[in-house]
């Protein structure tokens, strides 16, 4: 980083960001206090109607935030062909919510080199995790790298994206009825995965529309199956003893055995294509082996035993124990999902999952979310460059750093209750006591870097600390944009973290070109990715929050509540869609929330300043415009 610093001139910007136009009116409506226990909540009634019958739940619930929580939820994704010309375009206005299926793609590429790679990678860990249940003694398998600070645990975000991806492909193949939702093209070779492989943290842009099918007819099967076979990423995998078994129905098992590697798989190319396949559908013999493929893919929680390099699950006490005395342990905060605990450095956020009762008034998350919420972390963990690429092309330290993810069950322990009793009584949990949970509780424990406070608590000191706050969420939103279509849509203050340092730059790279911005010795981390959006390159992860109503039913003029609102006003309620506006319309809420909700030493100047830069914001498309703003002139610099 070049330590010059010149003023970051429009035209500089122009090579990177575009933008402008005339602000529209800003609109200013009466902020909304998060309500406390006791208040009504229509939320809190629709969820006791509509799900709590069949559920056994914590009664009665504490949780009365309408705007925590997410009624109905369900994390979805759809896997992306890779490789083909990908043009992001605007959705017109007034089409229709959901894309109509595309037409037929016309001749798939053709093959380029088999990469093993992946496959390699795959196999070896699938392999290690056999090898671990059969010896389970060791306690901790996972690989540590000695970062600067901290030790963190080195995840093979590839391998962990393979496998979720065979999992999602077979439950396409095994299933009438898929939760997930899959791009209905084939996927072609894919041997970039860009933000897997750390080299560059581009990514192909999401399709003007991506076309997905619910896998209905046995036409769309057959597409399924075309969809293995011409994926390079995945053509180690005809070798597979459940593939294979798979394509013994269709008699083209020996070919694909003799032939082997990219032959073998251009055999199985042929026949998808051909009548064989066709006819075996007709007869309907495949049905009852597909699904058998899918049975040996592994679930969503083995998945995440395998990620955490465990066996099985463990206790939260001996996760804890990794990091601190339990005597030690302090709860630092808390949201609808999970409880955040200070244990020594690290920050271990505990959330429940795959239960059956609802927690704080929600349905525990699912294995399968969770996992995928571990693939955004990671992916974003790749934007740290914590191994100093030099020809990384976009990369910041503005998320907050996963260090690690646990699979624990059982109920908690003396020392987590003791802290969260401690936090109860000196702040009021809105939250359910965790007492509460059985011996069969499953959670994820997410290790994260302690970011510091979140921005709703924090006081902020003067206009200068605002200013930096605004410019490294914005940075930081502005490179994940660009390496991977990141939308974080749900930006509120609690998922601000703030924390003083000796600091005064951040250095970041964005397109290619590496910057600064200005601090004044506060860092911040974006933490909560529940609701982000998020294309790997090789997937799209998403949530489909038209499946919640209720998230956009908060109070009038509440700034919080008006977001969502907007957010589906731009998406349509097309939330797989790439929308960069999002990132913006939460940038506009911080200053809101700057002007109405903190106060810090600040002139009528600045006041002015801030305002008339929320109207110029209003006007931007993505949060990689909005840096080009004057806003940010004497706080960027090369
Ligand atoms: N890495 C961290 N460092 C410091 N504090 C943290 C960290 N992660 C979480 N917290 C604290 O815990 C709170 C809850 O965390 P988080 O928002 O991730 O939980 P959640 O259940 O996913 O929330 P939500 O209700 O928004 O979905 C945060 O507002 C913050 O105060």
């Amino acid at each position: 980083m070049a330590s010059s610093r010149e003023g970051f001139a429009g035209d500089r910007w122009a090579e990177i960001a575009s933008g402008g136009g005339a602000p529209p009116h800003a609109r200013v409506g009466v902020v909304y206090g998060r309500r406390r226990a006791g208040d009504a909540n229509p939320r809190d009634i629709e969820i006791s109607g509509s799900r709590g019958e069949n559920r056994v739940s914590f009664a009665p619930s504490k949780r009365t935030s309408w705007n925590r929580s997410l009624s109905i939820r369900g994390r979805e994704s759809i896997l992306l062909a890779a490789g083909e010309n990908f043009q992001h375009q605007p959705k017109p206005r007034g089409a229709s919510k959901k894309p109509p299926r595309q037409g037929p793609r016309g001749k798939k590429p053709a093959p380029g080199p088999p990469d093993f790679r992946k496959e390699k990678a795959y196999f070896q860990e699938v392999d290690a995790f056999e090898l671990l249940e059969e010896s389970p003694s060791p306690k901790n398998f996972g690989t540590w790298a000695m970062g600067a600070k901290q030790d963190y645990v080195v995840h093979d975000l590839p391998a962990i994206l393979e496998r979720w991806k065979l999992s999602k492909l077979a439950y396409k193949c095994g299933s009438s009825h898929p939760l997930f939702k899959i791009a209905e093209s084939p996927i072609v070779p894919s041997l970039k995965s860009s933000t897997c492989n750390g080299s560059t943290n581009f990514v192909d842009k999401t399709p003007e529309r991506v076309t997905k099918s619910r896998i209905y007819s046995n036409i769309t099967y057959k597409r399924s199956i075309t969809s293995i076979s011409t994926d390079n990423s995945l053509s180690g995998l005809a070798n597979h003893k459940s593939i294979v078994d798979s394509f013994d129905t269709l008699n083209i098992k020996s070919e694909v055995a003799e032939s082997g590697g990219s032959e073998g798989l251009e055999v199985l190319g042929k026949a998808v294509e051909g009548d064989e396949l066709e006819g075996a559908i007709k007869k309907d013999h495949v049905v009852p082996y597909l699904p058998s493929f899918g049975d040996e893919c592994l679930s969503a929680f083995a998945q995440l035993l395998m990620v955490c390099q465990q066996s099985s699950a463990v206790s939260l006490a001996e996760v804890f124990s990794t990091y601190c005395e339990p005597s030690s342990i302090v709860k630092i905060g808390e949201g609808t999902y999970g409880e955040a605990f200070r244990a020594g450095e690290t920050v271990c956020k505990v959330v429940p999952i795959d239960g059956d009762s609802l927690v704080n008034g929600e349905v525990q998350k699912k294995s399968e979310e969770v996992l995928e919420e571990v693939l955004l972390s990671l992916t974003l963990n790749n934007l740290r460059n914590e191994n100093g690429k030099t020809n990384c092309r976009n990369s910041c330290k503005g998320f907050i750093e996963t260090k690690d993810f646990r699979v624990c069950k059982g109920s908690y322990d003396a020392g987590l209750i003791g802290a969260w009793e401690d936090w109860d009584a000196k702040h009021g949990s809105e939250n359910d006591h965790p007492k509460e949970f059985s011996e069969e509780q499953c959670y994820i424990v997410f290790v994260l870097a302690d970011g510091g406070r979140d921005l709703e608590s924090f006081v902020l000191s003067d206009y200068n600390e605002a200013k930096s706050l605004l410019v490294q969420v914005s940075v930081s939103l502005a490179v994940a944009e660009s390496a991977c279509e990141f939308e974080h849509r749900d930006l509120h203050w609690g998922n601000i973290l703030l924390a003083r340092n000796e600091m005064d730059t951040m250095n970041f790279t964005i397109e290619g070109k590496r910057m600064s911005a200005r601090t004044f010795g506060l860092t911040i981390a974006i933490i909560d990715f529940t609701l982000s959006r998020i294309n790997t390159g090789e997937a799209i992860l998403f949530l489909d929050l038209s499946a919640d109503p209720g998230l956009f039913e908060g109070p009038k003029g509440d700034k919080q509540s008006e977001t969502y609102r907007k957010m589906k006003e731009i998406t349509e309620d097309y939330w797989e869609g790439s929308f960069r506006k999002t990132n913006v319309l939460w940038l506009i809420y911080l200053v809101d929330i700057l002007l109405l909700k903190k106060s810090f030493k600040r002139t009528a100047k600045d006041e002015r300043d801030l305002r008339s830069f929320k109207k110029r914001l209003s006007s931007y498309e993505s949060a990689k415009d909005c840096l080009s703003d004057s806003f940010f002139s004497d706080l960027l610099f090369t």
